[in-house]
């Protein structure tokens, strides 16, 4: 009871901080787990699931506690609604590819396999045994003609299957006599003789010619190419990536060597590129800016990309500048401040010129990556094509504190089992947690208790196959 009251009226960044530390309190989480409401509950309470009205960017401080916050799953519908899937273009069939969602469903040009073939090493046979044999034929070529009954042929696994053949025998089930009138092909003991078709592949098998063997929305993984190469392709219709851009803010950012001096090493440079990558973008521009306003509004009016990320700045701090930038931009905020820990003062805007979207993610590393689950992946899967993932929960190992008012992101790694082990030092400014991490549990308000079920967002695999473009 003691704990309730206490979690309940806890200043929020009290709460962050004792995660921070390790300090993992399971009996708030189960005290607060029956006071506090569940965020899916608001959202059945509220089909609708509006998002609250948009606002024009404001100079002033924002996602500090100004109530501005939405909910999580909000802002993740919000952030899946703001943008419009991009045009498909060609694109040459081969690594480039990856990644990139189908534009149109994958139709086989042929059938497939495209003639009847030897699924086996051995001989295509005509009738019952025994049968003379002559001639072989192998994975290429064309069978010299027809096989009458009583007769065989030598042929590869792959190879065409001779007009007239009913069947093949595998090496191993056959005996080959030399005699003076030719050689003769036998069953060889014990094996029976082979049914009619057998070993056969036939034609159309796999697919007929114009059948769809995938949607558009699928993501091209190394299977989806092989698949195509195999149906006839030369080039995909693919829907365009989007083009992202990376600002990282932070006059106290280092980008070689030890932290000194107050200052640290830049985590989110090398980590948000092939991040981003993986989840479909083409990543055109990472640029280290100072904390100087002016050049955050060139860099940020000058990009041609469809989407600039910012990290850090995006507080209320003395030289957090992403609020008034986008306010001298004449932006509209769709998203200014999330109910999720860490990472609430994260925010989307849409810009009157120049890139149609920024997303302002927290300069604390863990946060960032929240922001990265919570409005970059849901945008860049609506622009690049990708269909939603398919939810997962898994069971927890243990109690997980939660937030009196907000969701948390924990991550966690799946034991043998596949339930998810809630993982230490998940602090906002922290990584070791995550690096180690399969996935970011979701823990609704309140927290969650040993054995609930909790939805997981995959890590590697953001929103979809985790297929880079290689560059
Ligand atoms: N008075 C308040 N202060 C803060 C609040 C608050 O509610 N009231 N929220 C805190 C939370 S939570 C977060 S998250 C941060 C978000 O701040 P910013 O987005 O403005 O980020 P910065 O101030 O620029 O940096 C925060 C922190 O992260 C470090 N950082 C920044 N960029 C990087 C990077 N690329 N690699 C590694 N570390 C980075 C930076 O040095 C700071 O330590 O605001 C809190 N403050
Ligand atoms: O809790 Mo902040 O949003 O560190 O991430």
């Amino acid at each position: 009871m003691e704990e309730k009251r206490r979690a309940g009226r806890g200043d929020p960044l009290d709460v962050a901080l004792a995660l921070e530390e390790g300090r993992d309190r399971p009996g708030a989480a189960k005290a607060k787990a029956e006071a506090a409401p569940h965020e899916e509950k608001q959202r059945r309470a509220n089909p609708e699931g509006r998002a609250k009205p948009e606002r024009n960017a404001s100079p002033h401080k924002h996602g500090q506690g100004s109530g501005t916050a939405i909910a999580w799953a909000e802002a993740r519908r919000v952030a899946r609604g703001a943008g419009r899937r991009l045009a498909g273009r060609a694109e040459e069939l081969g690594e480039g590819a990856l990644g990139a969602a189908l534009a149109r469903g994958l139709v086989a040009l042929t059938d497939l396999p495209a003639f009847d073939s030897s699924a086996m090493d051995g001989w295509a046979v005509a009738g019952p045994g025994p049968w003379r044999l002559s001639g072989e034929v192998l994975a290429g070529q064309r069978p010299s003609g027809r096989l009458g009954d009583g007769q065989a042929v030598g042929i590869a696994t792959g190879a065409v299957l001779p007009p007239g053949a009913t069947a093949v025998l595998r090496r191993e089930h056959g005996t080959v006599e030399r005699r003076a009138d030719g050689e003769w092909l036998r069953v060889g003991r014990p094996h029976p003789a082979p049914a009619p078709g057998q070993d056969v592949r036939r034609r159309g098998q796999e697919c007929r010619s114009g059948e769809e063997l995938l949607p558009a929305g699928t993501v091209v993984t190394p299977a989806v190419l092989g698949l195509a190469a195999a149906a006839g392709y030369d080039e995909l219709t693919v829907t365009a990536r989007p083009r992202v851009e990376v600002l990282v803010l932070g006059d106290e950012l280092l980008e070689r060597g030890l932290p000194r001096e107050g200052r640290v090493r830049d985590a989110l440079g090398p980590m948000l590129p092939a991040w981003l990558r993986a989840l479909g973008a083409d990543v055109v521009a990472v640029r280290r800016l100072v904390d100087d306003a002016e050049a955050l509004r060139r860099a940020v009016a000058g990009s041609d990309a469809d989407l600039v990320v910012t990290t850090g700045g995006t507080a209320g701090g003395p030289v957090d500048h992403v609020h008034p930038v986008l306010a001298r931009l004449g932006a509209r905020l769709l998203v200014d401040g999330v109910a999720v820990r860490p990472g609430h003062p994260m925010l989307l805007a849409e810009l009157p010129s120049g890139p149609e979207h920024l997303i302002g993610l927290p300069g604390n590393p863990l946060a960032a990556v929240s922001g990265v689950l919570t409005l970059v992946a849901p945008l860049l899967r609506t622009l690049a094509g990708h269909r939603e993932p398919a939810p997962y929960a898994a069971p927890l190992t243990a109690d997980v504190a939660g937030h009196p008012s907000d969701t948390r992101l924990v991550p966690v790694v799946f034991d043998d089992d596949s339930a998810a082990r809630p993982l230490h030092f998940a602090g906002p400014a922290m990584l070791r947690g995550l690096a180690a991490a399969d996935g970011m549990a979701v823990i609704p308000p309140g927290g969650a208790r040993a054995g609930d079920e909790a939805a997981v967002l995959d890590l590697g695999l953001v929103g979809g196959p985790a297929w880079g473009s290689g560059v």
